[in-house]
């Protein structure tokens, strides 16, 4: 099961945000956030005010500009310190990796023998030896020999796994360590692009780019910046000219309140704390988008086989059909699976064991293996003396069977749709061109898969369960657990059709992938996730890979991202909402200040102007910190439909966004005025 990687705030992360905040402050890192550098730029306009008050005929009382200059400085520390507390997480995980990517002699392979060199110095294609006790060099492919290897420095997970050559589970990342036995690996990255390295680039941000998503919001709330300073440069003039004299650090006051400086100063903590949580659960998310994709996923296809199931199908009878008996399929069982590797093949041997079943393993001598793939769905022998043996999926076998001018037991079907209506996998047994019988491969659906199939499908997301198995079994397995639809008798190659049908339909895909063969699928798919147990194609096609290896791990991933929409259009709303309120704060106040009369406009009934404009100022700073947590968190999520969603949204956070400015103002101004 997923491992959740733990870090919590420390007292050094916080610290070091205090001091960042302070660094932000340079006014060309500012201008990435147009936002609050029109904040900053007001709060420099209003020091000068303060400190050459002569030069600028101003009448302004000092303290006035002291405390409204003190509000603004803080309101845009605050927005640094919540972008410097979200990137510390990454920091401190990256410092960690880093100890880790320490330098280690490697045995490379040259002309002659095995020469001792710094594994800096490995290059892609170098083939070195790694032996028990040592540590993998660099990220590679096992091309001989078979080891335990203990990976927890990447994955955090205690449990050594298995690395063999061949087949999916062949390749091997820098900086874990063999615990038993030796294998030589071909090395597959240049210095500076291993696993680790991009590992350590992902989490400490370096490579951190806006998501199209931060793009588009981000010139929403640049050209409201935009829009409010035209007004507020506007108005001076225009109230001059009514003879209404307007202090330039209230109209700064009132820029700033009227801007969104609340999503603003949250926006970017928001994005990093997404990614993180997606690296918390320990899957490594190449970009910030893919997370946002994966928020957006309308489609989920999803193996059944190790997904869905455990996957561990395991033999767990031989039934005999055309009048053959329960040994001779047994005995062709064996033979067909005595060098099959697979699970399914071992258990095969296991059951002969448990059955106290005999077979000849003389006959196998000198014979062809013919490997279990997925595109023949079939493995077995060709023996020396020219038989052939195969067992495999029904249907394949079937027509195996009549190629070679056999003929199908009549009572097969019967037997074949037995298995699969239980949901279990029929394997056919076969010898030249006669059917002997069927092996019984049990397997089992994954308790809580109907939850999780109903809660996604409730967030408005199709599941398809896509397996090589028979269409009856697949049917019941569906059914059982619950997926909208599914694709049976399927070769790696159906699943990118799936994909790009879904995708022609303007759909979102999500999908997960071990195999090589799975690579060009996962690349197709907007969210591939990849296993990290899989090949290093699978591995650098995909968009995430889950360092658990747990492919049922995509659902959560899904919510992740969704939760990370959701945080940042809940803030936005709640951003502009609250802004409408200090308009009825500050304006009339702005007003009373020239006009006494126009009092009757404060309907907040604030203590007096200078407070009001204050106390809607200390709110609109201090609502940034308080939502740090929330940014940081991401909102509490209910797996719901997108427009149910868009609804309650409204109504928590634009309606409550609109009411807890008018509480905070006004409990704000009780204090404030009285001082002012
Ligand atoms: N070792 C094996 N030897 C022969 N046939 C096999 C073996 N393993 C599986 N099969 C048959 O091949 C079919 C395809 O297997 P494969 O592993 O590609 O897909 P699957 O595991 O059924 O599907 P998925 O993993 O997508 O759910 C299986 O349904 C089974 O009928
Ligand atoms: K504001
Ligand atoms: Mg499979």
């Amino acid at each position: 099961m997923s491992t959740q990687r733990k870090s919590m705030l420390t007292s050094g992360m916080v610290r070091s945000a205090i001091k960042d905040s302070f660094v932000k402050l340079n006014p060309l890192t500012m201008m990435k956030n147009p936002v609050m550098f029109v904040v900053e730029a007001g709060t420099f306009v209003v020091l000068l005010m303060t400190v050459f008050p002569g030069y600028f005929d101003t009448t302004d009382d000092i303290g006035f500009n002291v405390t409204v200059f003190l509000i603004l400085l803080f309101t845009v520390l605050f927005a640094n310190f919540a972008e410097a507390l979200a990137e510390g997480r990454g920091k401190a995980q990256a410092n960690t990796l880093k100890k880790t990517k320490k330098e280690v002699t490697a045995n490379k392979v040259v002309a002659g023998g095995v020469k001792s060199v710094p594994s800096a110095e490995l290059r892609k294609g170098d083939i070195v030896i790694v032996s028990q006790g040592e540590m993998i060099p660099g990220d590679g492919e096992v091309i001989e020999g078979i080891a335990s290897v203990d990976e927890s420095a990447i994955t955090g997970e205690s449990a050594p796994v298995i690395k063999e050559a061949g087949g999916d589970f062949s390749s091997v990342t820098g900086g874990t360590r063999v615990v038993s036995d030796t294998i030589r690996v071909r090395i597959t990255t240049d210095p500076g692009e291993s696993f680790i390295d991009r590992m350590i680039a992902l989490v400490e941000g370096a490579k951190r780019q806006k998501t199209p998503n931060e793009l588009a919001l981000n010139t929403l709330l640049s050209s409201l910046t935009l829009i409010f300073l035209i007004v507020v440069v506007t108005l001076a003039p225009i109230a001059k000219y009514v003879n209404i004299e307007l202090q330039v650090p209230v109209l700064i006051a009132l820029l700033v309140c009227l801007i969104p400086t609340t999503i603003g100063g949250l926006l970017s903590a928001i994005g990093i704390a997404g990614m993180d949580r997606v690296t918390q659960f320990n899957v490594l998310a190449m970009s910030g988008k893919a997370v946002e994709a994966a928020g957006d996923i309308n489609t989920m296809i999803l193996d059944k086989t190790g997904t869905i199931t455990f996957g561990n199908r395991m033999a767990s009878e031989f039934i005999p059909v055309g009048g053959e008996s329960e040994e001779r399929v047994a005995e062709w069982a064996a033979v067909s699976s005595l060098k099959d590797d697979t699970p399914e093949g071992r258990s095969v041997l296991e059951l002969m064991k448990t059955n106290s079943l005999r077979y000849d393993e003389k006959v196998a001598v000198g014979g062809e293996f013919i490997e279990f793939k997925a595109e023949t769905r079939m493995s077995g022998m060709d023996l020396k003396d020219g038989r052939k043996v195969r067992k495999g999926a029904v249907d394949s076998v079937k027509k195996w069977v009549a190629a070679q001018g056999g003929s199908i037991p009549s009572d097969l079907d019967a037997r074949t749709d037995g298995i699969a209506r239980e949901g279990g996998t029929p394997l056919a047994v076969a010898i030249d061109n006669r059917i002997l019988g069927l092996i019984y491969l049990k397997d089992t659906v994954k308790p809580g898969m109907r939850d999780r199939f109903d809660q996604l499908r409730r967030m408005g997301i199709k599941t398809i369960m896509c397996t090589g198995d028979n269409p009856l079994t697949a049917a019941t397995i569906a059914l059982e657990a619950g997926v909208d639809d599914f694709i049976a008798e399927s070769k790696p190659e159906d699943k990118i059709a799936v994909i790009r049908r879904e995708q022609a339909e303007g759909k979102l895909v999500a999908m997960t992938g071990d195999g090589t063969n799975d690579a060009p699928a996962l690349a197709q798919a907007d969210v591939g996730l990849a296993m990290n147990s899989g090949t290093t194609a699978a591995k650098e096609a995909a968009n995430m890979v889950d360092l658990d290896s747990d492919p049922s791990k995509i659902i959560e991933v899904v919510a992740i991202g969704k939760q990370l929409l959701m945080t940042r259009g809940a803030l936005t709303t709640f951003s502009i909402a609250n802004d409408i309120a200090k308009y009825f704060a500050i304006i009339p106040a702005m007003f009373t200040l020239a006009i006494p009369e126009m009092h009757v406009l404060n309907i907040m009934g604030l203590g007096s102007p200078m407070s009001a404009i204050l106390s809607a100022l200390i709110f609109n700073a201090i609502i940034i910190p308080l939502l740090i947590p929330l940014a940081m968190r991401g909102v509490a999520y209910k797996p719901m439909s997108a427009s149910r969603l868009l609804g309650r949204n409204i109504v928590v956070y634009g309606i409550g966004g609109v009411i807890v400015p008018f509480i905070g103002i006004k409990l704000i101004d009780l204090i404030v005025h009285l001082w002012v």
